[in-house]
């Protein structure tokens, strides 16, 4: 089958990183870094990215990777104990490890693009996974533009009384799966059908700066949505649309920060794992969401992922105001 390698390999290194990070969490309190603009960064993002980026180079060295993360900020001298615990948490699964290799390793995730590579988000919803709440290591393979391959693990969700734990995987025309992140057999994913918009549900972030809450709301009501959102933190969103927990996942562009541009990482995955399960994402005018201009969707507004019989809908309801 297509990407059989790049499939077995994007999920051992996402299973790794995944453990990295809620070993993390369940032995310290971790603190925040703060980038230059302005958002955290903890060591479990630098240990995943390490993890990823090396298992990446071994199995695939000529692919490009672009990553969230990259390691200026553990390289000054004031950050030599951070830089100690990211060495130390990365040794858990790569032995050799040493502060030199895992910067190297995290630099591997500075590349720009190109025709084949891939996008990786170390841990998307850093603010969820320092509150506790859902976090996902998202990992995607672009060619010509097109996601091809997608992996989230998701260590904190689970379905119903489920244990929490469990990973989704992509391949382009070959569906989307699910499976415990212990291991287990995977289970098929599909999107909630049928025309009863009343019984559906949307989910959105947690943080009210990284959407437009109000709108939001309106438009779920507009289409006929009446229980209230499921708010969720990273791609575990798109993860609850591809399972059918939810209808409809909406991310309209903050008030705040009216010209933001979503990153590729933030999205890649999530969207070709919902395009598998059955349904539809587009931007907020209905446009496919353009992975072929770099770090940022440049060429597209808004994200809104549905189960597909209701998308034409929502964009109907957005272009009404
Ligand atoms: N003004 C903004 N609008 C939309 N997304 C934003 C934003 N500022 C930051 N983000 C992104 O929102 C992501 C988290 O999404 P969510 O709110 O759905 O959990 C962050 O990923 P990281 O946590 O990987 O940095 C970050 O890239
Ligand atoms: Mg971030
Ligand atoms: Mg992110
Ligand atoms: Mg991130």
């Amino acid at each position: 089958m297509a990407y059989d390698t790049e499939k077995k390999v994007a999920l051992d290194v996402a299973l790794a990183a995944a453990h990295l990070c809620d070993r993390v969490r369940q032995e310290i309190v971790p603190e925040s870094i703060e980038k230059d603009d302005r958002s955290p960064v903890t060591v479990a993002d630098f240990g995943s990215q390490a993890v990823i980026c090396q298992g990446l180079g071994v199995a695939f060295p000529q692919d490009p990777i672009v990553g969230e993360e990259d390691s200026a900020d553990l390289r000054s001298p004031e950050r030599a104990p951070q830089l100690q615990l990211v060495t130390r948490y990365v040794q858990g699964t790569l032995p050799t490890a040493t502060p030199d290799t895992v910067v190297q390793w995290i630099d591997r995730g500075n590349a720009q693009g190109g025709d084949r590579f891939w996008t990786l988000d170390p841990i998307d919803g850093t603010k969820g996974f320092l509150r506790g709440d859902q976090y996902a290591v998202a990992l995607a393979l672009v060619e010509g533009g097109e996601v091809k391959v997608g992996v989230l693990a998701c260590p904190a969700l689970s379905f119903g009384s489920g244990e929490p734990g469990l990973v989704f995987v992509a391949v382009r025309g070959e569906g989307a799966s699910w499976m415990p992140l212990k291991g287990g057999d995977p289970q098929p994913l599909q999107v909630v059908t049928g025309a009863e918009a009343d019984g559906f549900r949307f989910v959105e972030s947690v943080e009210s700066g990284h959407g437009d809450q109000t709108r939001q709301s309106a438009i779920a009501q507009a289409v006929g949505i009446t229980q209230a959102s499921i708010r969720m933190d990273s791609q575990a969103k798109y993860a609850a649309v591809a399972a059918g927990q939810a209808a409809l996942y909406l991310r309209l562009p903050s008030p705040k920060t009216p010209d933001y541009r979503e990153k590729i990482w933030d999205h890649a995955a999530g969207v070709l794992i919902i395009e598998e399960a059955g349904g539809r994402v587009t931007d907020m005018l209905g446009q496919p969401l353009d992975f072929s201009q770099g770090s940022k969707l440049v060429n597209n507004q808004g994200v809104v992922a549905s189960n597909g019989v209701i998308h034409e809908t929502v964009i109907a309801a957005l272009q009404q105001g």
